[in-house]
């Protein structure tokens, strides 16, 4: 094996989009989305397309998360082939739509960049969601947008995860970025998490730019919190929960838990501790949208990874 270092070189990200309203109640990306496509001077730059897009119309109507299911887990393969256009949930026909308009997912036509604005219900701060460890365009993007914004912090979020990973609306592009941003209630708009999200958006069309500039971005490495563990609710042999995220939890995301760090706490006051093998970084926790995914929060592991030097092709 060769240990030289070499430069990755992608052509250049002509075409990008901002995709706000994958969850109609996530108001911060609906807002934004529905302000640029008013006026766009701000997302403008030089040499390339930035398209911004209400990808869950109907949701965002009815300031619901989604209408028949999840538009978020809706760009799997099947999904995406299958005909019979009448009978379809609406977030499968419409997961379509946007496979013609801004993909076909994993073609050279697809969009090079997609951002998905996201909000939690969690104490997350800024977090950027990736999808793979292997994509040094989006590494060397995650390492500008933290030095940009320091000493404001943004993490970054690797789901990778073969089971825990799901077929996002921003997978269709060749480069994915989640934007998720919290807290902020559903159907709720917060000027401190709409201002963060819109300031992770400038530095990242920045970026863009700078790189179809042809700017050299010399090796790095980013720090990625690697999803690792789903963890539900403690529940009855009916289903029902039976016990709450424990308050020394609550709003903790990203710090470490230890094994036998309180959990949950049940109804009548019982702790329930961690019972994992080493320390993990919860994230998501207590998100409203994923009672109904039985989750209570996802367990991370902390990862340093390394992008290689970036120049465009
Ligand atoms: C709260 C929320 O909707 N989170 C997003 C995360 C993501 O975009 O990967 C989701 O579950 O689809
Ligand atoms: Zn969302």
């Amino acid at each position: 094996m060769s240990s030289h270092s070499s430069t990755a070189r992608f052509a250049e990200a002509r075409r990008v989009a901002i995709f706000g309203g994958t969850h109609g109640n996530e108001m911060s990306g609906v807002t934004l989305v529905n302000l640029w496509m008013k006026n766009s001077t701000e997302i403008r730059r030089k040499g390339v397309e930035v398209k911004p897009f209400i990808t869950n119309p109907k949701a965002v109507e009815k300031c619901t998360r989604y209408v028949d299911t999840d538009l978020n887990r809706a760009f799997t393969p099947e999904n995406l082939s299958t005909m019979g256009e009448h009978d379809l949930p609406y977030e499968v026909h419409r997961a379509q739509e946007i496979n013609k308009i801004f993909g076909p997912k994993g073609s050279p036509e697809a969009y090079d960049v997609i951002f998905d604005l996201h909000n939690t219900t969690s104490n997350m701060g800024c977090t950027l969601i990736l999808e793979s460890s292997k994509d040094h365009f989006n590494l060397q993007m995650m390492n500008h947008i933290q030095k940009a914004i320091a000493p404001a912090s943004c993490l970054v979020l690797l789901n990778e995860h073969p089971l825990l990973k799901y077929s996002t609306s921003r997978s269709v592009a060749k480069h994915p970025v989640g934007l998720e941003v919290g807290p902020q209630p559903q159907g709720v708009l917060r000027s401190n998490i709409f201002e963060a999200m819109r300031v992770i958006l400038k530095h990242a069309l920045d970026f863009i730019e700078l790189f179809n500039e042809g700017m050299e971005f010399p090796p790095c490495t980013v720090e990625v919190f690697r999803v690792s563990e789903r963890v539900d609710y403690p529940r009855d042999a009916n289903g029902n929960i039976i016990a709450m995220v424990h308050p020394n939890l609550q709003d903790c995301d990203w710090e470490p838990l230890n094994p036998g760090d309180p959990m949950f706490q049940t109804f009548d006051g019982k702790t329930i501790h961690y019972q994992g093998s080493g320390t993990v970084y919860p994230t998501f926790i207590n998100e409203a949208a994923y009672y109904e995914k039985q989750q209570a929060f996802v367990t991370t592991r902390r990862e340093t990874l390394v992008a290689s030097a970036l120049r465009k092709a």
